[in-house]
């Protein structure tokens, strides 16, 4: 890299316009979407996608609800000169649904386009040439006027082709590419011989599509150029501005968010951000940012895993497990501070019982893009005891006490440390059951007992087996639970004060269990937890005594 990289780059230049409106605008109603996945997309591909793919991709983005797609370039070869004739042929395009094919500015490849496109009740044509300083001086050689009438001169052909098929429903796109990097008064200057040519109206407007072909400044600047070209093309009402952004600085999104906080009334762009270098515009973050604000995007994406298993399908390229709202990743967390704020959002919002969404660290409920709860903790080294209990609870129907979390939580922490690995569902159960539940070390076994007693004293009758060795013990109390603790301190056990006690039920019907957590302490004051699980509860209470004999 250079040190002094201004020997090699240049400030991209501002937009002169200090009245400029799009700062203090919202977005309040979805835009036309053009998904482009199946052109701009394709064309970045290592191996561009075969007609079943293409098919798959087209019915899955009929299925999200878009209602103009690009599906593909005509005249590129026959593969998808192809699949276009072969969709219009097969009746594969629903009634409100129309494609739209790119061309460049050459008679003999838009007369190809048509060719595909006979037959079809409605299409949208889409012409492009480039018109930038650098796309005029390095890939034409041409001046302002000379790149200007290759535009014009491509919007006959398309005005003449259309006319020969009266039985189609033409709409016509025209983008003067580059736009993002070409003077602002000249794209409108083409953009308006365009329309003298191809007489928009307000009921069959065109389509003035302004691409930010290679991404080079900050959305900011986007913004101040499409208000600045909405201000100034003739017959505004007469024209649907349309946002073509990508993704090079990283604001692809952005960008087209502020180009329609600026006026424009549509975005294309790619299901998940595929499309040339960095991508084009991701549809889906720009839909769902809209939701995550109350604004109905007229997409569905409801099943956001069908839609990354298709798009990873038909591209091979894998999506990024941070990709906003589809990456594997993106309602996880790992850290404890998060999981215990998630958790306690859940509770909360349960306990308000209404509609609105207010999870701390959750942007969007998973579960409106067909998401289980089940990934939104995981545990590792990083997790808290927050954490470390929504997995026992997901999975095992364990609602610790919040103090007895805080005991667990070290268990999973020395073993997290151990491993170096996330824990999942089935290492934390057996930490919980080596921390808490009878195994192979315990002094106190339970065999069986009964309870007897009356008025207001409970006795404890029961075999244990101590240390290896089986024993008849009783006890009594004021409840079964102090019966037992008094029997075991008879007998070489230990004295047992019990701090706090809880119980409730896991799982419905016949095969429901009942789990007793017993928080006591000991004669030399530390404090043990032991926990009992049986489908009787006052044998539950019985092991929780004995559980926390064995840890004490
Ligand atoms: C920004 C975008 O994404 S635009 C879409 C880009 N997508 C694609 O290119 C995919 C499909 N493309 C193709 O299959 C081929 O490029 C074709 C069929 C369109 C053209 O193929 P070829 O005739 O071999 O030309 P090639 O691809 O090399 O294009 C370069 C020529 O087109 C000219 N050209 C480029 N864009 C345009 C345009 N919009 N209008 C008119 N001419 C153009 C160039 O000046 C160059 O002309 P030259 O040969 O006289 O110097
Ligand atoms: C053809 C145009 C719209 C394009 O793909 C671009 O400029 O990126």
């Amino acid at each position: 890299m250079l040190r002094d990289p201004s020997l090699k780059y240049r400030p991209f230049p501002t937009v002169d316009l200090p009245d400029r409106q799009w700062p203090s605008r919202t977005i309040t109603k979805a835009p036309r979407w053009l998904s482009t996945d199946l052109r701009d997309g394709n064309q970045a591909l290592i191996d561009p996608m075969d007609a079943e793919k293409k098919t798959r991709f087209f019915d899955l983005l009929v299925k999200v609800g878009l209602k103009e797609i690009e599906v593909g370039f005509p005249s590129a070869g026959a593969t998808e000169f192809d699949f276009i004739s072969g969709l219009v042929r097969d009746g594969r395009i629903p009634d409100d649904v129309a494609i739209q094919v790119l061309t460049q500015s050459r008679r003999d490849l838009i007369e190809r386009s048509f060719e595909s496109l006979e037959g079809a009740k409605t299409a949208i044509v889409h012409l492009y040439n480039a018109v930038s300083p650098a796309w005029r001086k390095i890939v034409f050689g041409m001046t302002r006027d000379e790149v200007k009438t290759i535009a014009v001169e491509g919007a006959k052909v398309l005005r003449d082709e259309a006319a020969k098929r009266p039985n189609t429903r033409w709409q016509f796109e025209y983008s003067p590419e580059t736009f993002s990097t070409a003077e602002l008064d000249f794209s409108v200057e083409v953009c308006a011989a365009v329309m003298d040519v191809l007489r928009p109206t307000v009921d069959a407007p065109i389509i003035l599509n302004l691409p930010a072909t290679v991404e080079c400044a900050t959305p900011n600047v986007y913004a101040d150029q499409i208000e600045w070209f909405g201000r100034s093309i003739p017959n505004r009402e007469a024209v649907v501005i349309s946002l073509h952004t990508h993704n090079d600085r990283g604001t692809g999104v952005a960008a087209a968010e502020l180009g329609l906080m600026a006026g424009a009334d549509r975005v294309e762009g790619c299901l998940l951000g595929n499309g040339e270098r960095t991508g084009n515009c991701d549809l889906v973050t720009v839909a769902l940012n809209m939701y995550t604000q109350g604004t109905d995007p007229r997409l569905d994406l409801s099943n956001i895993d069908e839609i990354v298993k298709t798009v990873e399908y038909a591209t091979r390229i894998p999506v990024h497990p941070r990709t906003p709202y589809a990456g594997d990743l993106v309602f996880t967390a790992f850290s404890g501070s998060h999981q215990d704020a998630i958790k306690k959002g859940f509770a909360a919002q349960a306990a308000r019982n209404d509609t609105l969404w207010e999870v701390p660290y959750l942007p969007i409920d998973p579960a409106d893009l067909g998401r289980s709860y089940e990934a939104v903790i995981r545990v590792n080294s990083q997790s808290g005891k927050g954490g470390v209990a929504w997995v026992l609870e997901q999975d095992k129907g364990l609602k610790l006490p919040k103090r007895m979390q805080a005991d667990f939580s070290r268990h999973v922490q020395a073993l997290a440390d151990e491993s170096s690995r996330e824990l999942n569902a089935a290492d934390i159960w057996g930490a919980f059951e080596r921390a808490y539940l009878p195994g192979d070390a315990d002094r106190f076994e339970l065999r069986d007992y009964e309870e007897t007693g009356a008025s207001g004293e409970r006795v404890f009758v029961g075999r244990v087996a101590i240390d290896g060795e089986e024993r008849s013990l009783s006890g009594r109390g004021n409840g079964l639970i102090s019966g037992v603790i008094a029997a075991l301190a008879d007998s070489t056990g230990p004295a047992l004060d019990v701090v706090d006690y809880s119980e409730h039920a896991i799982g419905h019907g016949a095969g429901a269990q009942a789990v007793a957590y017993l928080e006591c302490r000991t004669g030399d004051g530390r404090t043990v937890w032991g926990v009992g699980i049986d489908s009787d509860i006052a044998t539950a209470s019985v092991r929780a005594v004995l559980s926390a004999a064995n840890r004490a």
